[in-house]
């Protein structure tokens, strides 16, 4: 961070000055792709994948070392009462990633993804929202910077995803500051809010957008103000795994606004990354549709953990898998179309 102006000023240049696709790596896979064993483009999205792997990575196709990594935070607004489970879950359930018994550990085995879990401060929640910012600038680059280090063991596609009681209706106050709306229109039932608990939550979405108005134009004011140190902590892991040549697949509504933020910044930042799943919360699609993006999966899931992300992990390594594995035409003696 830097030592003198604002904590800010580091991630506005970074996120300003990306770097792109690779050029030599992605036009060596289209060549490989013509000559591989099937008819052209008959592999439909897989073979985008691949071409998609091999522009970010910079090299051929790979998934050796896939990583799901999810972020824990806790959130002030969660006093309002608009959430149906307690937010002392959210501490429970990172036991519960820890011990091996939630959702994500399980599709992680399937697929032979690696799983960390980085908790973020989870007895101090965020500022409420609704009055008052969520993070200090200093903080949020902070948390910001703690993200990045996600990929510090390594790895070669990242899986973002994320745990916090509350956090659909931080999700949904980041959406409603950066593509406007109504708050009905961005706030969904998330663990399964509804009646009383979803106006309430309706109303703190609404109240927290009015509160913050001044200061919506900033992406990352928007972030600070609305976000939660999870969200934060996903953006920083976004932009550290695009400086890394790390392919990024993205879970569901809440990981979502992370990413919405740095497309908001700078409208290239998400070229590296491919959404896994649409959640079933209602807004996600809307969301997605912002970003300009198709999600890769539609299996109805509104869980979080990185588990959509994860999912479409398995494709991924397929879509690699498929295009360095198999035989060429010539190789195979398949002769090809004259
Ligand atoms: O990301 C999604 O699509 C999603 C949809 C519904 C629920 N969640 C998860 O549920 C928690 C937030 O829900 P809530 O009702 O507490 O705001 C949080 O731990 C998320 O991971 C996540
Ligand atoms: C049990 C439970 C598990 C979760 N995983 C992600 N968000 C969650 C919310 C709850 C309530």
């Amino acid at each position: 961070m830097s030592v003198t102006g604002l904590p800010f000023d580091d991630f506005r240049i970074l996120i300003r000055d990306l770097p792109g696709h690779d050029v030599a790596a992605l036009a060596a896979a289209r060549a490989r792709n013509r000559q591989l064993t099937k008819p052209e483009g008959s592999l439909g999205r897989l073979e985008e994948i691949a071409m998609w792997l091999a522009a970010w990575s910079g090299r051929t196709p790979a998934v050796n070392r896939p990583l799901v990594a999810v972020f824990a935070g806790n959130h002030g607004v969660a006093r309002h009462g608009i959430t149906p489970y307690p937010v002392e879950v959210t501490q429970q359930m990172v036991e519960n990633f820890a011990a091996g018994g939630a959702a994500i550990n399980q599709i992680c085995a399937t697929y032979d993804l690696g799983l960390k879990i980085f908790d973020l401060a989870l007895d101090y929640p965020t500022g409420d929202i609704t009055c008052e910012e969520a993070l200090s600038e200093r903080d949020c680059a902070a948390t910001m910077a703690f993200g990045m280090e996600a990929i510090a063991g390594g790895t070669d596609l990242l899986c973002i995803g994320e745990m916090g009681i509350g956090n659909t209706a931080v999700a949904a106050a980041i959406n409603l500051a950066l593509y406007g709306g109504e708050a009905e229109d961005w706030v969904g039932p998330g663990t399964g809010s509804h009646g009383e608990v979803l106006e309430r939550k309706i109303a703190a979405v609404k109240q927290a957008v009015a509160f913050h108005k001044d200061h919506l134009s900033d992406p990352l004011e928007v972030l600070r103000r609305l976000g939660g140190r999870e969200i934060a902590a996903m953006a920083g892991a976004i932009l550290a795994a695009r400086m890394e040549k790390i392919p990024v697949l993205i879970d569901g509504y809440v990981a979502t606004a992370a990413a919405a933020i740095l497309k908001a910044a700078n409208p290239a930042a998400l070229d590296h990354c491919l959404i896994g799943h649409v959640s079933g919360e209602p807004g996600h699609m809307r969301a997605i549709e912002q970003l300009g993006k198709t999600p890769l999966l539609a299996l109805g899931m509104r869980l979080g953990e990185g588990t959509g992300a994860a999912l479409a992990a398995g494709i991924v390594k397929a879509a690699a898998a498929c295009h360095s594995g198999m035989a060429t035409f010539e190789q195979a003696g398949v002769a090809n179309k004259g």
